[in-house]
């Protein structure tokens, strides 16, 4: 029989993106919620408890409320939301963090989706923590330039509504440099400290880069741009959805010079990237923060635990 997969918040922005993911699949039976009862929470209830799989695409509150409506021993939760993405009882919803993390996933009823900011801070350092090569005690710094859909419904009537001139030009935020995704950053990248990071959101629709400056001096002596990227092929070496691109191309990754953001939109790929010198350096991740960033992952994690190949669907163009 078809495995039964619910959404809740299929009317927001990553449940949009995964219920185009999911309405076109003949292997699984899609619940859907009335449109006018998406808020009632004994029909959510019900849907929950009938799924084998639900996704929650709601607000972190909203999400652990849905957790604590669970009945049914056997259903599996995929949670979008920042609420259990360092809580030990759950597995990190990132296959490609290192070895055995894609059996946690497969042995697990509940995962917890990574962050868009996280995933790609996340695939640029762990495996220079695991190689020696950048060590765990490591003072990091991040920028990350994205896409306002990241920001759900209410930031893309913002900019969609386009009566403000001030949104033309990319915005920081998070001033505060408490970004919501520092406590998952630090600890699945084996960091000991979290880093100074610093989102920027700029006016298209989606699309993200995190990039990480660095001098020499902090990674392990002798360390080159093409040692990371050997590190980063060696760690990913299987991995269909993260592409490492080899130092030697980084000319041609770039149009007269300059990066493009929106290079993996409309995927669930990672580019990574090591731009620089043997004396600084500037490690970049690149993937559409509603793909790899959020929905595609979220496939991609019930497809692990289905059992089946994870990239089973992912192959749409949208
Ligand atoms: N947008 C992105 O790129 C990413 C988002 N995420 C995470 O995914 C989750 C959803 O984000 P996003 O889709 O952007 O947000 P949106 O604001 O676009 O959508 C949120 C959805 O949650 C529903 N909702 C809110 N509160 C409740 C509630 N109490 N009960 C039932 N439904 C509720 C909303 O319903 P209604 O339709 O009635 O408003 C809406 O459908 C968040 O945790 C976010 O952090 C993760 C990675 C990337
Ligand atoms: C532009 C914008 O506001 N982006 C969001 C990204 C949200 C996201 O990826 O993930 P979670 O909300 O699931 O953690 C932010 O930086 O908070």
């Amino acid at each position: 029989m078809a495995p039964k997969v619910y959404v809740d918040g299929q009317s927001g922005t990553a449940g949009l993106r995964l219920m185009d993911y999911l309405a076109v699949r003949d292997d699984i039976e899609l619940l859907r919620i009335d449109e006018e009862r998406r808020r009632d929470a004994s029909e959510r209830a019900r849907l929950i408890n009938a799924s084998d799989i639900t996704f929650l695409c709601l607000p972190d509150d909203a999400s652990r409320e849905a957790v604590a409506m669970l009945e049914n021993p056997d259903t599996t939760v995929i949670d979008a939301s920042t609420a259990f993405r360092t809580d030990p009882s759950w597995a990190y919803g990132l296959p490609e963090l290192a070895s055995g993390q894609r059996e946690a996933i497969r042995a697990s009823h509940r995962i917890a989706n990574p962050g868009c900011h996280a995933t790609a801070f996340i695939l640029l350092t762990r495996p220079l923590v695991d190689a020696g090569l950048l060590p765990e005690d490591s003072l990091l710094s991040a920028t990350s330039l994205t896409g306002y859909s990241g920001g759900g419904k209410q930031m893309i009537a913002q900019y969609e509504a386009a009566d403000n001139s001030r949104l033309d030009s990319p915005r920081s935020y998070a001033l505060g440099l408490e970004h919501k995704h520092l406590p998952e950053m630090s600890l699945h990248a084996r960091l000991g400290h979290a880093p100074v990071f610093v989102p920027v959101v700029g006016s298209f629709l989606k699309g993200l880069t995190v990039s990480i400056p660095l001098h020499a001096a902090q990674l392990k002596d002798g360390t080159t741009t093409l040692d990371i990227v050997n590190a980063y092929k060696a760690h990913y070496d299987g991995e269909q959805f993260v592409r490492v691109m080899n130092a030697d191309d980084d000319a041609s990754n770039l149009d007269q010079g300059f990066f493009d953001v929106q290079g993996c939109n409309d995927t669930n790929r990672v580019d990574l990237f090591v731009f620089g010198n043997s004396q600084r350096m500037t490690l970049m991740a690149r993937l559409d923060n509603l793909g790899k960033g959020a929905a595609g992952a979220a496939v991609q994690c019930m497809n692990i635990r289905l059992g089946i190949d994870e990239s089973r669907g992912l192959d749409i163009e949208r």
